[in-house]
């Protein structure tokens, strides 16, 4: 209780709210009696089978139910489960109030008996990506992938043995061997190379039809972010790069944890000439401006036949008082519109 009691006081005596959040959420995850007093009051991200439970509102859009750990707790009693579940829950984050916010995954219990009793629907994450806006879709994807993670972490890789969670969430150890295990992102680079006129953009076999996007590929182990970006572009359409600068970074979901890493490059036109290797990208092609604002503007065409559409994911702001984070891909795509 002393301990709860000092981390309250550390994060309330903070003058920034931000500090005082990060401090409040950080002392969550290192102490287990604090994160479970903090669970008995939260709010609470429901998922069925990893896909999350939304609801619409009276003006037809959509968004998270707002449930507090007593509404889950109800709610597993009228679904015959027992209370324990909620030990499962995982810390994802806190609100402006330093409210702790869990996300609990009820994969186990009746679908549609949980969507009636809540009001609301169980939606594909990548369905949800489009329904939600604001600072949602990051903080359910973020959910998400922890559950998946704990879904999937359950033994030790070394000994074999079962591994058990922190109150939070936020690791698991091997109960024989001590090993500690955090949660697994993999580090991708997504790139807007350019000519000085043109964008480079890609399609995939698997993407739909007419979609192109900006390059991406996973780093490999031991490489520098510039060392990816050069071998990626140069594997993939068989270009030199020749100067890079960041531009901005995302969690990505799909399809396993991904930290995504947005570049733009340049090339020289002199030396623009693409040479594609179709085992990884079906197509790839200089776009002009003109081309990627226009297709930005309109909804990806479906057609047979149809001029190409860069691939535009939704947009996933993040807004608090002091960071603003917005999309890689859309920010580097943005950045067209006022070179334009
Ligand atoms: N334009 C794009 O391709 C976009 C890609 N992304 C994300 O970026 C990720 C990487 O893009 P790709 O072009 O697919 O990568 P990529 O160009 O590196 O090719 C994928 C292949 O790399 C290998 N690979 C190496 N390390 C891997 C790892 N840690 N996990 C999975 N496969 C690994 C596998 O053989 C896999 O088939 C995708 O999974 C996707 O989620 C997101 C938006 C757009
Ligand atoms: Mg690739």
């Amino acid at each position: 209780m002393l301990r709860v009691l000092q981390i309250v006081r550390l994060s309330s005596r903070c003058s920034s709210s931000f500090v005082s959040r990060m401090r409040f959420l950080n002392g969550l995850k290192q102490n287990d009696d604090v994160c479970s007093a903090a669970l008995q009051n939260a709010h609470m991200f429901l998922f069925h089978r990893l896909s999350p439970l939304l609801q619409r509102n009276h003006q037809g859009t959509f968004r998270t139910a707002e449930l507090r750990t007593s509404d889950v707790q109800s709610l597993l009693e009228n679904l015959g489960s027992d209370r324990t579940l909620l030990q499962e829950a995982v810390l994802i984050g806190c609100t402006e109030q330093n409210q702790a916010q869990f996300c609990l995954d009820i994969g186990g219990l009746d679908q549609m008996a949980a969507e009636e009793l809540c009001g609301g629907t169980f939606v594909d994450l990548r369905k949800s990506f489009f329904l939600l806006s604001g600072a949602e879709a990051p903080l359910v994807a973020k959910a998400q992938a922890l559950l998946r993670w704990h879904q999937t972490s359950g033994f030790c890789s070394a000994t074999g043995q079962p591994t058990h969670r922190n109150r939070a969430g936020s690791q698991r150890t091997c109960s024989s061997s001590g090993i500690i295990y955090y949660p697994k992102m993999s580090p991708v680079v997504i790139v807007l190379v350019s000519d000085g006129e043109h964008c480079l953009l890609g399609r995939q076999a698997t993407f739909p039809r007419g979609l192109y996007s900006a390059l991406a590929g996973f780093c490999d182990m031991g490489e520098t972010l510039e060392e990816t970006l050069s071998r990626e572009v140069a594997e993939e359409v068989g270009l030199e790069v020749q100067s890079f600068s960041f531009s901005s970074s995302q969690h990505w979901p799909f399809p396993q944890s991904s930290f995504m890493m947005a570049c733009h490059a340049s090339v020289s036109p002199a030396h623009a000439q693409l040479c594609v290797d179709h085992s990884e990208l079906e197509d790839a092609r200089w776009f002009s401006q003109q081309e990627v604002l226009s297709a930005l503007q309109t909804p990806p065409h479906r057609g047979g036949g149809a001029p190409p559409h860069p691939l535009a994911p939704p947009k996933t702001r993040r807004r608090s008082s002091t960071h603003h984070r917005v999309d890689p891909e859309h920010q580097i795509l943005n950045r067209l519109r006022r070179v334009h």
